[in-house]
């Protein structure tokens, strides 16, 4: 990883009409790193993407992309940044195939290196598709490619999954690590936060045009310290054990039981895996730590809605 960072922007803010979509945004995105900007609809992650790609002026603030002012458009970076565009910006009635020879040609690029990608992106055999007639899957693989043809150093992405069937998503979460693994920055946006939490290396939580945190999404779940949740069967324990455990650990356990499931909410685990141990009570055990829902909630005081 290189020393100069791939994008740096300072006090970011843009307006429209009454609402403040970007409101003082800074941040810095290393080379080579996978940068997600995740929040709820609206939080204004997409205003600060195209500010970033240069399709945007802020109202006030200052990006650099590669060293180079994004705004007014700049044609140094043009060659050196990849940008998303939502597949229903595809040209009508042309097959995946064209519509990729379309923008290679806009950057003077080959028909070999059209063939190439649409293998790269698993459309080999869709090539003579219409671009409208694609699955969702299909469509959004067609317009990272039209992305990467160019080969970018930095790949922007606008919700690349959204909308898509969960294997479908996995399946592009492959192709999006795959992008990064050959030594490009790619910056996402995603309202997922599993997505986040899967696939970036750090994450900017924003929520009404600000970025409230910053950094590694384990490292924001362990600063949180929240508790451990541990969860057996409903019975898992007999009623009298039961009682005598929320007398014994009262106050360093919160203990709750519903017909399905016995939960034990916790920082300190020990006594209450000692306890199931003892019962023989560990069938059916699941161990749950914080995510980025309790960071967000802790964040926000609200909860995550995607
Ligand atoms: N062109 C525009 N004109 C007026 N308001 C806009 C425009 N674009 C965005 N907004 C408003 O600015 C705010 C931030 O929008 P933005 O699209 O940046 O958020 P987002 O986090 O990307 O959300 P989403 O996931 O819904 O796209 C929202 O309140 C939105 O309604």
């Amino acid at each position: 990883m290189s020393a100069t960072p791939a994008i740096t922007a300072d006090g970011l803010q843009k307006r429209y009409g009454a609402v403040q979509a970007v409101d003082g945004v800074s941040l810095e995105i290393r080379t080579g790193e996978f940068f997600g900007l995740l929040g709820p609809n609206g939080a204004g992650k997409t205003t600060t993407l195209e500010i970033l790609e240069g399709l945007r002026k802020p109202d006030a603030g200052r990006a650099r992309v590669l060293g180079e002012p994004p705004w007014p458009r700049n044609p140094r970076l043009l060659p050196r940044i990849g940008v998303q565009l939502q597949a229903s910006a595809f040209f009508d009635r042309l097959t995946a195939r064209e519509q990729l020879a379309a923008f290679a040609q806009l950057y003077g690029v080959g028909p070999r290196r059209v063939e190439e990608m649409l293998a790269r992106v698993g459309l080999g055999e869709f090539g003579g598709t219409l671009a409208e007639r694609l699955s969702g899957g299909q469509a959004q693989r067609l317009s990272i490619a039209c992305a990467l043809v160019h080969e970018p150093e930095l790949v922007f992405l606008d919700e690349p999954t959204t909308g898509l069937d969960p294997q479908a998503r996995r399946n592009l979460w492959d192709l999006l690590r795959e992008i990064n693994a050959d030594g490009r920055t790619v910056v996402l946006t995603t309202h997922y936060l599993d997505e986040a939490e899967i696939l970036c290396d750090r994450v900017a939580v924003m929520d009404h045009g600000r970025i409230l945190r910053t950094g590694a999404p384990a490292a924001l779940v362990r600063a949180l310290d929240a508790p451990t949740r541990i969860t057996v069967p409903a019975g898992a324990l007999a009623p009298g054990v039961l009682a005598e455990a929320r007398a014994e650990l009262d106050g360093r356990v919160e203990i709750t039981e519903d017909e399905v499931s016995l939960v034990f909410s916790t920082r300190d685990p020990a006594p209450v895996l000692a306890l199931l141990t003892e019962h023989g009570a560990l069938h059916g055990l699941e161990a749950r730590g914080g995510t980025l829902e309790d960071v967000f909630l802790d964040l926000t005081g609200r909860e995550y809605r995607e």
